[in-house]
């Protein structure tokens, strides 16, 4: 075999630019025979084919095999078997063929393994064949293995043999029967075979809430291994009715479930009039909610007997259930969610564990800054809500009158790019020469935390364009100008900063190029205009530099704005509230000054994902300072699990509606805003950031649907299809999700606001600053229908230190079902530096 091969790895995509949609077939005919199926399937476009693991015992008789050898095996090459072949445990009975239809397949041989009726020495032989075939996938580094469902439909027991608990009693061997898998399970994913050659388990899992909790069980009871999946198998009828209690289902075992692949059986095809094969309603509107999700993770495969009849076009004859497939994947909304520019950007993010940045404690790197600024909604709210901030101030008459210049829109306009483009709008027909006179107030903002500018960037352009409004308005003769001042204490970002002073004319546009000095030296304002200035300092020690020195002794000289985005996911994380108390401890604002942000809310909602628990697991081997040992901080799986992780959500269900833990407001209220009596840097001084948040949330039966994987906007869309749904599937949470929503500022005289929120109830669509805030649950809290989960979060602090610590239990009918103990007390796993 030559050619181009197609990686299984996660979120591994194809180099080119097509959508992302990797798709395997499942010939029944070759499954011994992947040369034969490889030549079928890639001849249709398929990227990878499944195979039978073999029986590789020894032989015992040579005629008993004659004919029954693989030759694939010489035929196809290494790269082959690493990148598109899947291997399936089979029956031996079977053959090389899964005769009893490929959702049952392997079924017979784990179930000799795992019922007590069966003797020893079949026993013995099962176990030879089933680690003998993985033994065989690993020597060959096919990627990933399909185990049979943990639920046996086809069982002709009265009951299944595994156990769907805690939904439906099963009987005490059919739960034992279920132990004995996962112990199966366990132990092949701990094995080499998982370790060292990477092989993934794809359990089969039927649509059906029954097998989806058994699913659940055994993945606990594995230890969330990432080396254990699932391949969601859509082989049964939905009616119609039962749509909206399955879908919400699903939407919490997408989380849950750590699916990796989605088989769909040809037998639960419909055929169109011209006897193409379609699906239901009900699977069409799955595939929407499972790809939307999941697309550009989840591995797709065809499989399934078709009758003698039948064919399915191509030479695999199931190439148009392919192209059916696609074409699903091609209609809105899904490559508008999968294949974005953003979505593509965002991919090798997907559930990978971040520690969060501590722009206090540490330094930003350049690259850092570089891609913060590519935010195309975070700056234009800032510059948004900085607008409104100076119109409000404009029009309660707070900014002094610092001079009257005489001056005509026409040579304004020369100097002014927002001027320049109002009057180009049709609808503005002004005498750009008459000369006028123009009253020039004097704002003065404070840019703390300025990073390499852009928050200066945007306090220019709105001055500008406030002048402009302003200028063609009524009154039409006032003007604005800003002093900027830029607090920064990073020195290299500092460093960028001061080169765009140097370099940047808007930066230093306090005075017209065009007009000649003064006779006392200095130069004419132009109107509109900011002049900046760099102070490199820790604003909270703002009295020590000699500029915010002037300022704090004359009270006209201090700040009318004070802009941060000192902002984490978790909103107050990078403690902003610790850094803005600080500022106005110093006395560098006026009585009257507005924060831009002017508050921001930490949202908290509980969530399952079984790739994140796995994810935070894995943490615990790699310790995150080399320095950590016996005799320093805490190392190892303890320490992994109390430490809040930023992650890209994507493999996880918010279950529930998220809900606010605090707020913090800036300023503190100083005599001006009530009559407290106080000077603003007074009301700062006694200020305490320690806060607690007790939340309760309630039993949902759409299990928050609409939250999908906690990081985007809510889906109205899934709301709908959930409405209805009464049976509350059995939860299994990892761990909590914490988002924020900030108001940036809110004008109560026009009444426009302006946001930034990862809060899915608030999502900034479009905006990519910050992913949510992932706290691990150390024990999984399993959550029965109609119970509540019950969250406790801490923020507390010591002169060096803020920390949070937080715990869960669930409550049902008043008692306690189970509770998890307070992770990171005493900030001993983690904490952000002061
Ligand atoms: C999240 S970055 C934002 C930078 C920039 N405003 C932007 O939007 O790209 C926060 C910045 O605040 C700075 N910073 C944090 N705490 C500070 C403090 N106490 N004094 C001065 N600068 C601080 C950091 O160095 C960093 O440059």
């Amino acid at each position: 075999m030559t050619g181009t091969s197609i990686s299984l790895d996660d979120c591994g995509s194809t180099a080119s630019s097509a959508p992302i949609f990797i798709s395997g077939v499942s010939l029944p005919e070759h499954t011994a025979d992947v040369a034969a199926s490889l030549a079928k399937a890639r001849q249709d476009g398929f990227d990878y084919v499944v195979t039978s693991l073999p029986n590789t015992a020894p032989l015992t008789s040579h005629v008993a095999h004659v004919g029954k050898h693989r030759t694939d095996v010489t035929r196809v090459e290494s790269k082959w078997w690493s990148t598109s072949v899947v291997g399936m445990v089979s029956d031996p009975d079977d053959g090389h063929s899964a005769s009893r239809g490929f959702g049952s397949a392997g079924q017979s041989l784990i179930n000799s393994l795992c019922r007590p009726t069966t003797s020893p020495e079949k026993r013995r032989e099962s176990s030879r064949i089933l680690w003998g075939g993985l033994e065989w996938a690993s020597h060959m580094n096919i990627p990933a293995v399909i185990l049979p469902s943990p639920t046996d439909d086809d069982s002709d027991e009265d009951e299944d043999m595994f156990d769907a608990a805690p939904c439906k009693p099963t009987s005490v061997a059919n739960k034992a029967a279920s132990r004995d898998y996962a112990q199966l399970v366990s132990a092949i994913s701990t094995s080499s075979i998982c370790t060292t050659s990477h092989v993934q388990l794809w359990i089969r899992v039927p649509l059906s809430m029954q097998a989806m909790q058994a699913f659940q069980l055994l993945l606990d009871r594995c230890d969330h291994s990432p080396s254990i999946g699932c391949m969601l198998h859509m082989d049964r009828n939905i009616e119609p009715g039962a749509l909206p209690s399955m879908a919400s289902a699903l939407h919490a075992f997408l989380g849950a479930g750590n699916v990796k692949a989605v088989s769909w059986d040809t037998g639960n095809f419909l055929r169109n009039k011209k006897g193409f094969p379609t699906l239901s309603k009900s699977y069409q509107h799955i595939f929407s909610m499972v790809y939307g999700r999941l697309g550009r993770t989840v591995r797709t495969l065809v499989e399934g007997q078709l009758d003698a009849r039948s064919d399915h076009g191509g030479a695999s004859s199931r190439l148009h259930h392919l192209q059916y497939l696609r074409h699903l994947r091609s209609r809105a909304p899904l490559p508008s969610k999968l294949d974005s520019e953003e979505a593509v950007l965002e991919t090798p993010y997907l559930d990978s564990l971040q520690s969060p940045l501590q722009p206090l404690g540490d330094h930003l790197e350049y690259q850092t800054y570089e891609t913060f600024e590519k935010d195309p909604v975070k700056y234009s709210n800032y510059g948004e809500a900085i607008e409104l901030a100076l119109l409000d101030g404009l029009a309660r008459g707070a900014y002094p009158a610092i001079k009257s210049v005489f001056t005509s829109l026409g040579r304004l306009k020369e100097t002014s790019e927002s001027l320049r483009e109002r009057l180009e709008e049709a609808s503005c027909h002004r005498d750009l020469g008459a000369i006028a006179e123009i009253d020039v107030k004097e704002v003065t903002i404070l840019v703390v935390g300025a990073g390499r500018g852009p928050l200066v960037r945007e306090a220019i352009a709105a001055v500008d364009r406030v002048t402009s409004i302003s200028l063609l308005g009524t009154e039409g003769n006032v003007a604005l100008h800003a002093k900027i001042i830029a607090i920064e204490k990073n020195p290299s970002a500092m460093l960028y900063l001061q080169s765009l002073r140097e370099t940047e004319p808007s930066w230093n546009g306090a005075y017209d190029p065009g007009v000649p000095d003064l006779a006392n030296g200095a130069r004419e304002i132009v109107p509109g205009s900011s002049r900046i200035s760099v102070i490199g300092c820790d604003m909270r020690e703002a009295t020590s530099h000699p500029i915010l020195r002037k300022m704090i002794e004359n009270q006209q000289a201090r700040g009318d704005i004070v802009v941060s985005e000192l902002l984490g996911s978790f909103g107050d994380n990078e403690l902003s509230p610790e850094c803005l108390d600080g500022v106005q401890k110093c006395g560098v604002l006026k009585d009257t000054c507005v924060s831009i942000p002017q508050s921001y809310t930490a949202f908290l909602a509980p969530v399952s994902s079984a790739r994140l628990i796995s994810e935070a697991k894995a943490q615990g081997f790699h310790p995150l300072n080399h320095c950590d040992g016996p005799g320093g901080s805490m190392v190892g799986v303890q320490r992994a699990l109390e430490t809040p992780y930023v992650v890209r959500c994507h493999a996880a269900s918010q279950t529930h509606d998220e809900q606010a833990c605090w707020t913090y407001t800036h300023p503190h209220v100083s005599k001006n805003d009530a009559d407290t009596g106080k000077s603003s840097a007074e009301a700062a001084a006694d200020v305490h950031n320690d806060r607690c948040a007790h939340l309760s949330f309630s039993s949902d039966p759409t299990n928050g649907s609409r939250n999908g994987c906690g990081y985007g906007a809510v889906n109205g869309d899934i709301v709908r299809a959930v409405e209805g749904s009464d049976i509350g599937a059995t939860l299994t949470i990892h761990g909590l999700l914490g988002t924020f929503h900030s108001v940036l500022y809110e004008s109560k005289r026009t009444k426009r606001t302006s946001t930034i929120s990862i809060a899915p109830h608030s999502f900034s669509t479009g905006m990519f600053s910050w992913f949510p805030l992932y706290f691990p649950l150390k024990e999984v809290l399993r959550v029965p229908p109609a119970s509540t989960i019950n969250c406790s979060i801490w923020r507390k602090s010591d002169d060096s230190r803020v920390w949070y610590e937080w715990c869960a239990e669930v409550e049902k009918s008043g008692f306690i079902l189970s509770t998890c103990s307070i992770h990171n007390p005493g900030g001993r796993a983690y904490h952000v530096k002061k």
